[in-house]
């Protein structure tokens, strides 16, 4: 068997939104086909890819360096030792020939794209849920298929008040999430305050509040936030400043004694490690948001994963950023605490297969080949039309 082919299309997935840092109008992503000679069902199988929000399109890397070592690697360098499946991990290698160590860039979002579309097609040559592939190859044989999911929106956008964001949130509790998270520091202090009482005023018992800063603070304003957020019971205090600052992290992490989330902006194992070595977080509340699609792929996050296993991290404390399928099945395969979900927002790409419900905050995965892009209609008219 071989990898035939390799395509790649970009995508807008723009909209009026805006967190602390960008706004999205501008904001698209790369979609990837990986065209094996495999055929089941009668058709050949293609495995398929995203990468999240936030970091744009990658064709132009893919196009130059990616694809081109992955074709025109020796086909059965790139397979595993039953000569009947790809190996991600070699695939993974050829991706990286030549590229220096460090200074991960956006590379790892190129290529923790195709990683996607390839582990996508490895699960469908085995016919089997890519959750079922990885607690048989790397957990303990059993998915744990019911999943914690919260609901990411509460941006900032034109011409919403204070009532168009509790009715925002109220949707989504309405539609069975138990966690909402809200944007902060689009907005000074006392507004960010106001934003976050409206919502906890339209909260159940039993419903909590995360809210994000999107790496904006400084060290005052960061400290000044931990100060002000203390009073509310919060799910979470995310991104208080540059991912990087792991020292401002570690200040964070000592005057706030509740909740921090980080490291969707952390892109290599390498950078993770840094974040555990130094960032002060405590691995009995804090929850670590390393994207594999955004991040060089599951062959990095199962490197991570063994990293946090090193310093006594439980995968219990990722939920990973981004909303999509990948890491459902990386939560349901191999234990994480949960994912994140965009109720209304990264259309078609993000979300869960048609009919899957949220109850009580948890979905349930079903049964489909692969990652399960097959059984979530628009997306995968996008993605049939791009594999031809
Ligand atoms: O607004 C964004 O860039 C997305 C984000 O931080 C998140 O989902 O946590
Ligand atoms: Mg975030």
């Amino acid at each position: 068997m071989r990898i035939v082919d390799i395509r790649e299309r970009t995508f807008p997935i723009s909209s009026p939104i805006r967190n602390a840092y960008i706004d999205f109008s501008k904001m698209t992503l790369s979609l990837v086909a990986v065209v094996t000679d495999v055929v089941r069902d009668g058709r050949p199988v293609v495995g398929y890819g995203f990468n999240s929000n936030g970091r744009y399109g990658q064709g132009t890397m893919m196009r130059e360096r990616f694809v081109p070592r992955v074709l025109e690697a020796e086909p059965t360098s790139l397979l595993d030792e039953t000569g009947d499946n790809i190996d991600p991990a070699a695939v993974w290698a050829a991706m990286m020939t030549n590229e220096k160590p460090g200074g991960h860039g956006e590379r790892s979002v190129a290529v923790g794209t195709i990683d996607m579309a390839v582990w996508d097609a490895v699960a469908k040559i085995e016919g089997k849920p890519l959750f079922q592939l990885l607690a048989e190859r790397y957990g303990d044989g059993e998915p744990d298929r019911r999943i914690f999911v919260y609901a990411a929106g509460g941006y900032y956008y034109p011409g919403q008040d204070l009532g168009a964001l509790q009715d925002e949130m109220r949707s989504y509790t309405d539609r069975g999430y138990t966690v909402v998270k809200k944007k902060i520091g689009g907005a000074g202090l006392d507004a960010d305050r106001r934003r976050i009482e409206v919502v906890l005023d339209v909260l159940e018992p039993g419903q909590r509040l995360a809210v994000d800063a999107n790496g904006r603070f400084d060290r005052d304003t960061a400290l000044a936030y931990a100060d002000a957020l203390a009073q509310y019971d919060l799910f979470w205090y995310e991104e208080p400043g540059d991912p990087l600052d792991f020292e401002l992290q570690a200040e964070v992490a000592a005057a706030y004694d509740k909740p921090l989330a980080t490291g969707e902006d952390l892109f290599s194992m390498q950078d993770a490690r840094n974040l555990i070595r130094y960032g002060g977080l405590r691995r009995d509340k804090d929850w670590l948001q390393f994207d594999c699609a955004l991040s060089y792929g599951l062959v990095e996050y199962l490197r991570t994963l063994d990293m946090l296993r090193e310093h006594d991290w439980s995968p219990r404390r990722c939920i990973p950023h981004g909303g999509h399928q990948m890491s459902l099945n990386i939560a349901a395969g191999l234990g994480l605490g949960g994912n994140e979900s965009y109720p209304d927002l990264f259309q078609p790409f993000g979300g869960f297969p048609d009919g899957v419900e949220v109850a009580g905050g948890y979905i349930t995965m079903p049964d489909l080949p692969g990652i399960g892009f097959e059984g979530k209609c628009d997306l995968y008219r996008l993605m049939a039309d791009l594999a031809g």
